[in-house]
């Protein structure tokens, strides 16, 4: 199988717009083209199927996954303690990984933007930022155990982004959105 021309690792808080931003890029350049990848689909399918849960409800935005959320994380990480590689493996293994261009959609941890910058130097990781008003907005509220945890704070060390992303709303995002895009179909072309 061919090598992926870019690989996009999204990061950001709750509520930033990793999702949206994601599937931004898969709409503009084509769902033939582009193919988005979430670490935390494997999880959420394989904790799914141990709880008896409902895998789709679990991958959608809404605030089913929340309630299961601290318990998720505890579960992936006795995971990823063993493997910290597990995730990034699992959600690249897919059928998808023929495409030309991969969104990972989730990265949380310094070992998941190590393990893609390790294997495809064709990474350009992402940091997306909102504030936090505007999160609360979309339905962020702070969860003790959560957002102070590396689940969500993993990445913010990090200054090497090569884009950050300010997502408080769609005519903002477009500016350096396209910078992005372009960026991306220079590896196309
Ligand atoms: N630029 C934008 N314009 C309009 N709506 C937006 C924008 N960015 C995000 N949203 C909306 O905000 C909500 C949260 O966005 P999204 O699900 O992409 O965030 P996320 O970072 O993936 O969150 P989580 O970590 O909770 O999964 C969604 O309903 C999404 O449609
Ligand atoms: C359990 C977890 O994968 C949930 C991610 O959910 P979401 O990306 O916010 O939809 C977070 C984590 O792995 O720390």
């Amino acid at each position: 199988m061919a090598a992926p021309r870019a690989v996009v690792v999204l990061s950001g808080k709750r509520k930033s717009g990793k999702d949206f931003v994601a599937n931004l890029l898969q709409e503009r350049l084509g769902c033939q083209v582009c193919a988005i990848m979430r670490l935390s689909a494997p999880l959420k399918g394989q904790y799914a199927k141990e709880h008896n849960l409902d895998f789709d409800r679990l991958l959608d935005a809404s605030d089913y996954k929340e309630h299961y959320r601290v318990d998720m994380i505890r579960w992936g990480e006795e995971r990823r303690n063993q493997d910290p590689s597990f995730f990034c493996r699992l959600a690249t293994e897919v059928k998808e990984a023929d495409h030309l261009v991969w969104v990972i959609s989730d990265a949380r941890r310094l070992t998941d933007l190590d393990y893609f910058r390790k294997h495809y130097r064709q990474t350009i990781a992402v940091r997306i930022q909102a504030d936090d008003t505007v999160r609360a907005e979309r339905g962020f509220v702070f969860t003790p155990g959560v957002d102070d945890a590396e689940s969500e704070c993993g990445l913010d060390t990090v200054k090497d982004w090569d884009f950050c992303l300010n997502n408080n709303n769609q005519q903002q995002l477009e500016e350096q959105f396209t910078l992005l895009l372009n960026t991306i179909q220079l590896n196309l072309s």
